[in-house]
């Protein structure tokens, strides 16, 4: 969509390891890749390849071993209100109820009550919890505590939003729905979104470009441009192809086990 726009997020032969029991594990190896403003990134690879991994250095939560991540021409060295992280896990303050969890992303920005109170409103709504503002986490389903994390992070507005699987807990009608709006939301905003997924079929329909990864050390190995306009058919030819490619870069190096997708 925007690719002649200059990449807000830049790494440059990323590597990372971690100490464990006195044992060096190298999670990440000479990773490098921009992500341009306005872009949407997937991040496409088997468990514990290290997707994660690449979201904390973006955010600023890890530093790299050698190499260095960027934001906008500045090297990240700790986390910053220009990006969201959305985590697998949520994120839900516990005695916060929903509406109170997504007015707490809009404290620091400085709003009057009643403006940090119609936005975080208009972005439940969004979400379909508008009838679920005074319920406490533990009262929802896993599915719709992301749905609060979900609104949250877009309340918040930000030029980068990172997510890890936001949509892996929801059922079909529910992931649909907020993938559609995301996209709007994303189109209307010129957000920059990086996301971290096992489902090909969710990077192919929200993805400008789909990264693989392959393990011990992660690493890119092939980069997919998706080039059907948005909102894309699932139905659809092309979309089958790309649906395809992208199997058919995991169906040969693995065939000695099943791979952890959703296809
Ligand atoms: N803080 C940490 N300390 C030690 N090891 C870590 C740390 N964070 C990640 N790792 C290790 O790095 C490797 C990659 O983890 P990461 O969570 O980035 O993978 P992933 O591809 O996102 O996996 P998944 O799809 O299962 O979430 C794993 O072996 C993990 O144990």
């Amino acid at each position: 969509m925007t690719t002649t726009r200059q990449p807000l997020v830049t790494l440059e032969h990323v590597d990372k390891h971690f100490e464990t029991a006195g044992k060096t594990n190298q999670v990440l190896a000479d990773i490098s890749f921009n992500v341009r403003k306005g872009e949407f990134v997937s991040l496409l690879g088997e468990s514990g390849c290290g997707k994660s991994t690449i979201l904390n250095l973006i955010g600023g939560f890890e530093r790299p071993s050698s190499g260095q991540v960027l934001l906008d021409g500045k090297a990240v060295r700790n986390p910053g209100r220009r990006c969201v992280m959305l985590f697998q896990e949520y994120g839900l303050l516990p005695w916060r109820t929903v509406l109170k969890n997504v007015e707490l992303g809009l404290e620091p920005l400085n709003l009057s009550s009643s403006t940090r109170h119609e936005r975080a409103m208009a972005y439940l709504q969004l979400v379909g919890l508008k009838k679920n503002i005074r319920q406490f986490p533990e009262e929802l389903s896993g599915g719709m505590k992301q749905r609060v994390a979900i609104a949250r992070a877009l309340a918040m507005k930000p030029e980068l939003i990172l997510m890890d699987e936001p949509f892996a807990a929801l059922d079909t009608f529910n992931r649909y729905y907020l993938q559609d709006e995301l996209l709007r939301l994303q189109k209307k905003e010129e957000t920059t979104i990086v996301l971290v997924t096992h489902d090909i079929d969710e990077a192919v329909y929200l993805s400008d470009r789909v990264m693989i990864m392959k393990p011990h050390p992660g690493r890119i190995s092939k980069s997919i441009k998706i080039d059907p306009a948005k909102p894309r058919d699932r139905s659809h030819g092309d979309f089958h192809y790309y649906r395809r490619t992208i199997f058919e870069e995991f169906k040969f190096t693995q065939s000695h086990e099943q791979p952890d997708f959703q296809i």
